[in-house]
């Protein structure tokens, strides 16, 4: 169950509005994309790092990270295009796929996942529903949707490597753009991915209001 980690750190950030890419913020004194580079150094059974990096911040990337990972690739346009790049670049039979913007990693959580993507070959991260969430149409709330049956799904997300390559191509060939890989498989593969209960803890930074949350995750 060696695998590669594949970070992707390719984003932007527009929703932070900062004058940088979010995952160079620092939080509690660490920039957030550390937290998930320091966890995957130190994970037994990470065996190799693929760092996911935008044209743009490359050269900083480059500078900050060579020697602590083992590949950083441009990444695309979308997440799925960076992922894409990365696991051309991947390995190892096995891959972990996390957001550089979600710098919370539980490491029981991750022993959780691991174990169950060996067996069912394609295996995320996902917290229950809390809320009651409902389908609308302009601004009428036209369904309640039974919150027994959502999962809210986080990262680091696992799979046969094989197998998510084979589905990224025929996504590819499709024209079809997902936000997250397990969809993808489900789509185009006959595995029916799985989930195992993640971490409320595990937000991703995504707005000014993240900061102070994860201010006391941290
Ligand atoms: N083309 C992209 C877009 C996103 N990401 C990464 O995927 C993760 C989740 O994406 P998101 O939170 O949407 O980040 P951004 O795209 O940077 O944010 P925004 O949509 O606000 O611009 C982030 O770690 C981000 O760096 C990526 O590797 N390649
Ligand atoms: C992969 C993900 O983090 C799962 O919740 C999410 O779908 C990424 O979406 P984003 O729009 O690229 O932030």
């Amino acid at each position: 169950m060696e695998f590669t980690a594949i970070i992707t750190a390719a984003g932007s950030g527009t929703r932070m509005g900062l004058e940088f890419n979010k995952i160079f913020l620092k939080i509690n004194g660490k920039r957030v994309i550390d937290y998930s580079i320091e966890f995957f150094e130190n994970y037994p059974f990470c065996k190799e790092i693929v760092l996911v990096s935008s044209d743009a911040d490359f050269n900083f990337m480059y500078d900050q990270y060579h020697h602590r990972v083992t590949s950083i690739v441009v990444g695309g346009r979308t997440r799925q295009e960076s992922v894409f790049k990365a696991l051309n670049k991947a390995k190892y039979e096995y891959v972990l796929i996390h957001d550089a913007a979600r710098p919370y990693i539980s490491s029981v959580k991750i022993d959780h996942l691991v174990k169950d993507m060996v067996t069912t070959s394609a295996s995320t991260l996902a917290v229950s529903v809390v809320d009651t969430i409902v389908k609308t149409s302009g601004n009428r709330l036209n369904k309640t949707l039974d919150r027994n049956e959502l999962v809210a799904i986080q990262t680091p997300q696992a799979f046969f490597k094989d197998l998510l390559l084979d589905a990224h191509r025929k996504a590819r060939n499709s024209r079809y753009q997902a936000t997250d890989d397990t969809d993808l498989i489900r789509r185009f593969t006959t595995v029916m991915p799985s989930y195992v209960e993640g971490d409320y803890r595990s937000i991703k930074l995504t707005t000014k209001e993240d900061i102070p949350l994860l201010e006391v995750i941290l």
